[in-house]
């Protein structure tokens, strides 16, 4: 079983009016890998992620998680399955403290099936257990953070928020769209640890990104879209020696020199 891809992406095409965002798309994400995906500005990143959380419908093809098409079913049924996503552009409830932004996940029937975070089995007071999710993910309890209203933090705790409202419904699979983008360089460096730490805990990451240096890092696999079709995959040795990707998606070869 653990041979078995835990979503694999067949064939799939999406179009918006005249532009091919994704053409014939396939890829398998294996249990515990992190995969990076890169391309350039409008290469169809977004609109894969949006096709497998089922904020996009892909014209024809397929997603399949754990066996079965997610194509056609809504997001948040998508998310009840444990396949979870963050935005590029966050959506907190801005004017409410921190811990308050994970009630919503922490109602959702996937928290209430799966007992929440580490509460082996019985929720505690939701309220305590937002609290213990945003410590584990980096919001220090003793200086209050958690209760900080959202509004008045920074992007590198926005970002993590985005991280805990996934880590509220115990998902399997967390795809972040650009985790590291708007971040200070101490912030990024302290985000590739809690992106282990995940991983460790036997969650299974996509991560779409432009930065490069972190996510070749952290990543076991890496693909490469450009204008919406793949045109490279493997470790990121390998992709960073592709001579397609170095001219095809960045145009020079100079773009890995600071990787
Ligand atoms: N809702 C939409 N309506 C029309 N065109 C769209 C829509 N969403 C995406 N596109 C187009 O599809 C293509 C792929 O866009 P997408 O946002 O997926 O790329 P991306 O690789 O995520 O880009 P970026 O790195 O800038 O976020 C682009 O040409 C974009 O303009």
């Amino acid at each position: 079983m653990a041979d078995e891809p835990i979503l694999s992406v067949r064939d799939v095409n999406k179009t918006f009016g005249g532009v091919k965002a994704l053409t014939e798309v396939s890829f398998d994400l294996m249990p515990g890998d992190i995969l990076g995906v890169i391309g350039p500005n409008g290469s169809g990143k977004t609109t894969l992620v949006n096709v497998i959380t089922g904020f996009v419908r892909a014209d024809n093809g397929q997603v399949l998680y754990k066996g079965k098409n997610l194509v056609g079913k809504a997001p948040h049924k998508i998310a009840d399955q444990g396949l979870t996503r963050t935005f590029q552009v966050m959506r907190p409830y801005f004017s409410l403290p921190a811990y308050k932004n994970l009630i919503v996940p922490l109602f959702s029937p996937r928290a209430r099936r799966t007992g929440g975070w580490r509460g082996g089995g019985r929720m505690g007071s939701r309220d305590t257990v937002a609290v213990d999710i945003l410590e584990e993910i980096g919001f220090e309890r003793e200086s209050y953070v958690p209760y900080k209203t959202a509004s008045s933090l920074p992007t590198g705790y926005l970002k993590r928020l985005e991280l805990a409202r996934c880590l509220a419904l115990r998902p399997e699979v967390i795809i972040c769209d650009e985790v590291f983008s708007g971040l200070s360089m101490s912030e990024m460096a302290s985000m590739v640890p809690l992106m282990e730490k995940l991983q460790m805990e036997g969650i299974t990451l996509i991560m779409v990104e432009h930065r490069l240096r972190e996510l070749f890092r952290l990543a076991n696999r890496v693909m490469v879209l450009n204008f919406g079709a793949k045109i490279a995959e493997g470790s990121p040795a390998e992709v960073m020696e592709n001579k397609e990707v170095k001219e095809a998606y960045f145009g020079s070869e100079e773009v890995f020199s600071y990787v």
